[in-house]
């Protein structure tokens, strides 16, 4: 399954796939090395009686360098891992490592080897640690093939050759054997890596994937927010529109009914503002209605909701407020619009309001309330506009 994915692989995550496999080598490098000293230790057991010390011990530590520098290198590079610009360089270096280290362990088969020995004894106890050896390397080194190939060729390459240039039957048939158990390992070694980095690959796109859906969440997170304040505000004022202003007094209604929290409402409206429209424009008009707005807004406690009921007409939702205190509001906001002009280039206009005012009152209900509070303002505008009324 996860071998199918790796030919899969798209040239825009050829790179991510590699460094993953590089980095999870780098680990498993290090964990070989810590093992390697066990196979050594036994070719050391098996020939130091027919090598002699010194030659067993020298090979012994010979083997063992680039295992130490392999060792230092990757727990360095697992400290500080490499930037992604550097990884095909220092993978470059394990398998050139990789390589020393086969030819090292290959050597072993040349360097103990007993001239007319019939059992060949040496050599095939040393060809068994190396078989082990390529063996276990195909399984941990399958993040990167070539360190697999490069391991395995430069391991046995050397005995085979060897055994070849030796020409006994014995060793003729080492060498076929030898050469078998590479094809063999190779095979397993780019079936193993390719299992790896599809499933590396996998990884990638699931990571791609969430990191994807994280923007969208948060993409559809604002774009909610937007809409929520779309939903619920007017768009020429700014303002809270009808429907926001209607459910809030409903909500009043409630409050009132369960708490008996006292609320009014002041229904106003713009006097002769189709005179404005008339004379001055739509557009003129629309922006009467916004610095009018913004006006009205300067003049309100925090807690009041101010919303644009219709066209011309405005609706203040006053809470904790009684009729009294509305009334003084609504006097407060008259005034303020008739006292000076809502200043415009190249005129000044002035505009005013009429106000009808209604506190709610018990087991009203919100359309009766509304209704109370338009019945005031169509008294205002009867009894000559610019006024609030009660
Ligand atoms: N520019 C502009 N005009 C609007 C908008 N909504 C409504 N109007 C206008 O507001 C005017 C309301 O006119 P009327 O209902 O006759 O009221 P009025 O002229 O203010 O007179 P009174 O309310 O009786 O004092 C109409 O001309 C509408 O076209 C808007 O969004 N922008």
């Amino acid at each position: 399954m996860s071998a199918e994915l790796y030919d899969q692989i798209i040239p825009e995550n050829r790179g991510e796939v590699d460094a993953h496999c590089v980095r999870t080598l780098f680990e498993r490098a290090r964990q070989a090395t810590q093992l390697a000293p066990l196979g050594t230790l036994f070719i050391f057991w098996v020939v130091y009686a027919t090598a002699g010390l010194p030659l067993a011990l020298g090979w012994m530590i010979v083997n063992t360098l680039p295992d130490a520098l392999t060792f230092v290198l990757t727990s360095r590079l697992l400290r500080n891992p490499p930037p992604a610009g550097r990884i095909a360089y220092w993978h470059n270096w394990q398998v050139v490592l990789r390589i020393l280290q086969g030819l090292c362990w290959g050597s072993a088969v040349v360097v103990f080897h007993i001239p007319d020995d019939p059992t060949a004894f040496n050599d095939i106890a040393i060809l068994a640690v190396l078989a082990a050896v390529t063996a276990t390397n195909v399984v941990s080194m399958a993040p990167s093939f070539r360190t697999v190939a490069g391991f395995c060729i430069s391991t046995l390459l050397v005995p085979i050759l060897y055994s070849v240039w030796l020409g006994d039957v014995i060793h003729i048939k080492i060498a076929v054997a030898l050469g078998l158990l590479l094809l063999v390992e190779l095979q397993f070694g780019w079936d193993a890596y390719r299992q790896f980095a599809g499933g590396v690959h996998q990884l990638v796109l699931n990571q791609k994937i969430r990191k994807q859906l994280e923007l969208r969440n948060i993409e559809l997170g604002e774009l909610n927010q937007k809409l929520r304040v779309i939903a619920i505000h007017d768009q020429l004022t700014g303002l809270y529109n009808r429907h926001f202003m209607v459910d809030q007094i409903e909500r009043q209604r409630e409050l009132f009914a369960r708490h008996g929290n006292i609320c009014s409402i002041v229904l106003f409206d713009i006097d002769h503002f189709k005179q404005i429209n008339d004379r001055y424009g739509h557009a003129v008009g629309d922006d009467v209605l916004v610095a009018f707005s913004r006006r009205v807004e300067t003049l309100l406690r925090q807690g009041d909701a101010l919303g644009r009921y219709g066209g011309e007409e405005f609706v203040l939702v006053l809470p904790m407020t009684d009729l009294n205190a509305a009334l003084h509001l609504a006097e407060r906001i008259r005034s303020a619009m008739a006292g000076s002009p809502l200043v415009f280039q190249p005129e000044e206009i002035t505009v005013t309001a009429s106000f009808g005012v209604a506190q709610l009152e018990q087991g009203e209900d919100a359309d009766h309330w509304l209704l109370r509070a338009d019945q005031a303002l169509y008294r205002a505008k009867e009894n000559g506009r610019n006024r609030a009324v009660a």
